[in-house]
């Protein structure tokens, strides 16, 4: 049994759902074919969720229209297919947006966000079966338990094998949604659906095939594989044909976005290979994640923009030391912000954390209950996997080197244009 997930960039429009189902039929018969949300249909929706929770009823209207318009555009493009099963979400979505919203943002924020990959999945399914193959359409709601952590659910790993296994039998290809499941209510009256976190359809698809022991996962992405940094930002990169887990992992930690971070674990503890290969070109070999025997050497290189570098003064005598460091943590942890790089003096701590206008005023304001708190912003964190002086010295070109933190392996620059 294989594994497919084909993100939101492969399905943004209607020749790429021919595109994965030429894919599917040529590759994937049989296989479990997770999906993301259509292109960009995740940001969309939590501009829904924002007007929702703001009473922004124009805005909100205007939010609905615009998603509605573009997936119809895209079945009206696929032209045949029963798709009374997308209809049927959006008309879902609308009666739900008609109730008066919760004061529970997280929980109000998965019910919304969720749709798009149920629009997506029920489009590419009525189009695969419009086209002679037969799919099965599980809802990952009713196989992905979770806890009812919103935005960031907890996999219960016993639950959700249980019902994969008895789900997913036989040789027909499953369709199934990334990135969504669901959680018994935190007041016991019934179910409620959550995510995994932005961009945790990778990790969904690294879930059933743990679950399914299968033979291998392919994500098939709108790059050759996995890349030594993100063309976005890089001109010359060069493709890695052949990772460790190890290495794998770490790219993605330091934030490589090209896979989900979470989505190697399950894998490498089962020794089930992960493929990153391009869409636009199927018949590329692209990069291979699995039990190599060779530890990259090629100089990676991952750029984060839109940083900010808080340092922390305590405001009395004391230093940093175990209980500020846990009460700084503590802090950290209650407002949702993860730290992308952390350094201490004896009476400073630095930290480096993405500029989420969402969440970096409530950080500031408590930390300043205990610290004298200064901040830059505008930064950029680069890091480099196998780095070398000469790699180091060129990406520092027209730069202000402000925090600079090496281990054996990774060096991280946190650096400002000149
Ligand atoms: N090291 C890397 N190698 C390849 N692509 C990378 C790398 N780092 C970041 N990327 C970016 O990841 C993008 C693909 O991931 P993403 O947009 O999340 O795909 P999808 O939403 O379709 O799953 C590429 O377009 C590329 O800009
Ligand atoms: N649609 C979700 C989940 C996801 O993984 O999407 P993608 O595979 O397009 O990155 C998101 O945008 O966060």
């Amino acid at each position: 049994m294989k594994v497919f997930k084909f993100g939101g960039a492969s399905v943004k429009d209607a020749a790429g759902v021919r595109n994965l189902a030429d894919i599917v039929q040529a590759q994937g018969q049989g296989a479990v074919v997770v999906i993301s949300a259509m292109g960009k249909t995740t940001n969309a929706l939590e501009e829904v969720v924002r007007a929702y929770m703001n009473r922004q009823a124009d805005e909100l209207q205007r939010q609905l229209q615009i998603l509605q318009t573009y997936h119809e555009s895209i079945m009206g493009e696929l032209a045949g297919g029963d798709f009374s099963a997308v209809h049927q979400t959006l008309r879902t979505l609308s009666d739900y947006l008609r109730r008066p919203p919760s004061a529970r943002y997280d929980e109000t924020y998965d019910q919304i966000v969720s749709i798009g990959e149920l629009l997506s999945t029920q489009i590419v399914a009525a189009y695969l079966s419009h086209i002679g193959l037969p799919v099965r359409w599980v809802d990952a709601r009713e196989v992905v338990r979770t806890d009812a952590t919103f935005r960031e659910g907890r996999v219960d790993w016993d639950a959700t094998q249980q019902r994969i296994v008895k789900t997913v039998k036989g040789p027909v290809t499953t369709i199934t949604q990334g990135f969504i499941g669901q959680t018994g209510s935190p007041d016991g009256t019934g179910y409620r659906t959550t995510t995994l976190g932005r961009e945790g359809s990778d990790y969904t698809a690294a879930i059933f095939a743990y679950c399914l022991d299968a033979e291998s996962v392919t994500i098939w992405k709108d790059v050759p594989g996995v890349l030594n940094a993100d063309p976005k930002y890089f001109d010359e990169t060069v493709l890695l044909e052949k990772l460790t887990y190890q290495d794998a992992i770490e790219l993605a930690y330091y934030g490589a976005t090209v896979i989900h971070p979470k989505t190697m674990k399950p894998l490498q503890n089962k020794g089930i290979p992960l493929y990153v290969r391009s869409f636009v070109q199927p018949g590329a070999p692209g990069t291979m994640i699995g039990n190599v025997e060779q530890r990259l050497t090629t100089p990676s290189f991952i750029f984060k923009v839109n940083q900010v570098l808080i340092s922390l003064h305590p405001n009395d005598f004391s230093f940093i030391a175990e209980d500020n460091l846990s009460r700084i943590f503590g802090r950290f942890a209650q407002v949702g912000v993860k730290i992308n790089l952390m350094q201490n003096t004896a009476i400073s701590f630095s930290v480096v954390v993405d500029n989420n206008p969402d969440r970096l005023p409530a950080l500031l304001t408590v930390l300043r209950q205990d610290f004298r708190v200064t901040y830059n912003d505008g930064l950029e964190l680069i890091t480099i996997r196998h780095y070398d002086q000469p790699t180091i010295d060129r990406v520092l070109v027209d730069k202000k080197l402000l925090l600079e933190q090496k281990s054996r392996y990774t060096a991280q620059l946190v650096v400002k244009n000149l």
